[in-house]
C-alpha cells in the first residue's frame, strides 16, 4: 500500500529545487560558493537540457565572495485552509482533496494576516489544499508580486515555464512543491470517518494514531516518519534560504508541520503530542543568529503589534506604504 521512496529519490528533488529556487530568484550573489558550485555542477551535468534562462542565464563564473541580503529572515508557516474532507471529518493524509468555501475563506483571510510580512519565496506540499491555500493568500498581499509554480516533473515542463524577462521576474514569487512537507500519510484510515473508527478501534487506540509521535497508523506514518522526511527536507532546503535572508512562506499540513515546529521550538516527543494547528492559521518565526524565534501568529494587518517584532518588519511595511501612498 505504501510506497517507499528511495533516498535517491529524495536527493534529486532536493538539488532541483535548489537549482530552481536560486535560478528562479536571480539571485545568485547571495548564494554561498559551496551551494552556488553545487548548483553549477547541476546546472553542468543537466548540459543536454536548455536549462538556462535566455535571458537571465546566470554567469557561468562563480565569484569568490558573495553578500548575504540579510541577517534576518521571516518565516510563515500556514496549515491549509479547512478541505472537504476536513468537513467530513474524514483522514486525510495523502490523499489530494481540494478546500472547501470555508476553507477558500480562511486562506483569504491568513493571506490579510500576512499582508506586510515579506515573502521572497514559497515552499507547498505536493498537495491541491496546500497550493490553493498559498495561491489564496498570496492574493491579499500588499507586494502585489505573482506566485508561479515551478515545475520539474520533466526537463521539457522545466524549458517550457521558463520567464523571458527579468522585470516580470520580479514581479514574481518562485513557488516550490515538495512531496516531503505533504501530509502524514495516514495508511489504512486514509478515507475513514474520525469518530466512527475512535468508535471501531477506541478513542485511545486513535489518540495515539493521531497524536502519538512514535506510533503509526496501521500501514501509515508516524509522527517521527513523517519527520524524517519534512525536517530534513527544510533543513536541506528551506533553512539556508533563510540564511541567505529570503523570506520564506511554508503552506502545508497539520502533521509535517507540527513535525516541523517541533524542530524550530525544540519541542520533545512528549510536547508535541498536544500541539494542535488550526486551518489557515499563520505562524511568523524571524530565523537570526542561526536560531529561530517564534512570534506567534500575525493578527491581522491593522494590528500595530505584529509589525514591531523586528525592525526589519517595521522597515518593510513602511516601504509598501510609500510605495501603495
Ligand atoms: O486527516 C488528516 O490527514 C489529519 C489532518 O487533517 O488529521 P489528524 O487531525 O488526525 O492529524
Amino acid at each position: 500500500m505504501a510506497t517507499v521512496v528511495s533516498h535517491q529519490a529524495i536527493t534529486s528533488q532536493r538539488t532541483s529545487s535548489n537549482f530552481k529556487a536560486s535560478h528562479f530568484l536571480k539571485e545568485p550573489l547571495n548564494v554561498p560558493i559551496k551551494l552556488r558550485q553545487k548548483r553549477f555542477k547541476i546546472q553542468a551535468t543537466a548540459s543536454q537540457a536548455p536549462l538556462l534562462d535566455p535571458v537571465l542565464s546566470p554567469s557561468k563564473t562563480i565569484p569568490q565572495s558573495y553578500k548575504k541580503k540579510s541577517n534576518e529572515a521571516s518565516l510563515i508557516l500556514i496549515r491549509h485552509g479547512e478541505s472537504l474532507w476536513n468537513e467530513k471529518n474524514l483522514f486525510t493524509g495523502c490523499v489530494d482533496v481540494p478546500l472547501t468555501e470555508k476553507g477558500v475563506a480562511e486562506a483569504i483571510q491568513a493571506g490579510k494576516r500576512i499582508s506586510n510580512i515579506p515573502v521572497d519565496l514559497i515552499f507547498t506540499s505536493s498537495l491541491i489544499r496546500a497550493q490553493m491555500t498559498a495561491m489564496l493568500a498570496m492574493t491579499q498581499h500588499r507586494c502585489k508580486k505573482v506566485p508561479i509554480i515551478l515545475h520539474d516533473e520533466s526537463e521539457k515542463a522545466q524549458t517550457w515555464s521558463h520567464v523571458f524577462s527579468e522585470e516580470t521576474r520580479k514581479q514574481s514569487i518562485p513557488v516550490i512543491a515538495a512531496w516531503q512537507l505533504n501530509e502524514r500519510m495516514y495508511g489504512e484510515l486514509q478515507g475513514l470517518n474520525k469518530e466512527e473508527t475512535a468508535e471501531r478501534y477506541g478513542t485511545q487506540q486513535v489518540h495515539e494514531w493521531r497524536r502519538s509521535y512514535h506510533i503509526p497508523p496501521p500501514k501509515g506514518e508516524s509522527l517521527e516518519m513523517c519527520a524524517e522526511r519534512a525536517v530534513s527536507y527544510f533543513e536541506d532546503n528551506i533553512q539556508q534560504e533563510l540564511a541567505f535572508g529570503n523570506n520564506v512562506l511554508i503552506a502545508a499540513h497539520g502533521n509535517s508541520l507540527r513535525s516541523i515546529i517541533m524542530y524550530l521550538d525544540k519541542l520533545t516527543s512528549q510536547e508535541v503530542t498536544s500541539l494542535e494547528l488550526s486551518t489557515g492559521l499563520p505562524l511568523l518565526y524571524i530565523f537570526k543568529d542561526r536560531k529561530f524565534m517564534r512570534r506567534g501568529s500575525p493578527v491581522g494587518p491593522t494590528e500595530a503589534g505584529v509589525y514591531a517584532y523586528t525592525k526589519r518588519l517595521a522597515q518593510y511595511r513602511q516601504k509598501l506604504d510609500e510605495s501603495l501612498a
